[in-house]
């Protein structure tokens, strides 16, 4: 049966059901199995401003200082976790709830400068297979652990590549755009490595959208062939997406 996994931009926590119709939609699509990696950007952001913390991004990684992690990892593992968690048991699956490193994945410190920002690594034994042969659906958060035993905070949309390569799966990027947008904000149905790097170079494509395009095309070059930026906000998108069609942006290797 073919894996996919299906990115979820954390804005989906602030819409109320979204995440829920999501799932039931997956529940529905019985001819494939699913593993949800999920960000929480917004809600890190809340927790961090209620703390008295500054935050910054540097290329759309949240600069992450270490006496900001047990926030951060509040918000990610625990609290957004655990959100989707609910509306996934109300849509009637039976999810568990997992880090990068259960999910396979070694973390280590990306750049000095932004802190505990990790990069996803070689990875240890996931127990993702295991947790599908049992109808579980795994639910992961971008919270990695170093073999130093130490947390990174993974951008959640290099996590979900990464997670993706790891068990030779298929990807899908739901965020809270339609789709990637031109200069004059009209959606682009289609983006390849040239087009990428103008738009960037031009500021057209930047923040959190800059590091998930970049993603999806090291996805797109890795499954050798287009990988989809959609928005989680039409539950329809997905059953489109899964059965081939065109929805959002493709991004071409
Ligand atoms: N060219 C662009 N087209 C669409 N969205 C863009 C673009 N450039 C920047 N963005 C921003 O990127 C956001 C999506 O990235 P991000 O907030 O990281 O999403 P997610 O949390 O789903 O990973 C959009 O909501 C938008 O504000
Ligand atoms: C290093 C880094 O930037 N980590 C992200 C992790 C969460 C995330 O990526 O959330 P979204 O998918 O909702 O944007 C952050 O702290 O915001």
């Amino acid at each position: 049966m073919q894996t996919w996994v299906i990115k979820l931009g954390g804005a989906v926590l602030n819409t109320e059901n979204a995440a829920k119709a999501l799932f039931e939609v997956l529940a529905s699509q019985t001819q494939a199995q699913f593993v949800i990696v999920h960000g929480g950007g917004a809600l890190v952001d809340s927790w961090l401003k209620e703390a008295g913390f500054a935050s910054a991004k540097h290329q759309g990684l949240r600069i992450s200082p270490k006496e900001q992690m047990p926030y951060i990892v509040g918000a990610l593992a625990g609290c957004a976790n655990k959100q989707l968690m609910s509306q996934a048991i109300v849509a009637g699956h039976k999810p568990v709830g997992l880090s990068l490193y259960e999910a396979g994945i070694i973390s280590s410190q990306k750049l000095k400068a932004l802190g505990q920002v990790g990069q996803c690594d070689s990875g240890v034994q996931s127990v993702i297979p295991e947790l599908l042969k049992l109808g579980r659906l795994p639910l992961v958060s971008s919270i990695g652990f170093g073999d130093d035993g130490l947390w990174y905070n993974v951008n959640a949309d290099e996590a979900a590549a990464a997670i993706a390569k790891e068990l030779n799966a298929e990807i899908i990027f739901m965020t809270d755009v339609e789709a990637v947008l031109d200069a004059d904000k009209q959606p682009l149905h289609q983006l390849d490595t040239n087009q990428i790097n103008t738009l960037i170079a031009e500021g057209v494509i930047l923040g959190g959208m800059e590091v998930k395009v970049k993603t999806s095309l090291l996805a797109a070059q890795h499954l050798r062939r287009g990988v989809y930026i959609s928005s989680w906000q039409k539950p329809g998108n997905l059953v489109a997406l899964l059965a081939g069609e065109h929805v959002g942006t493709k991004i071409t290797p």
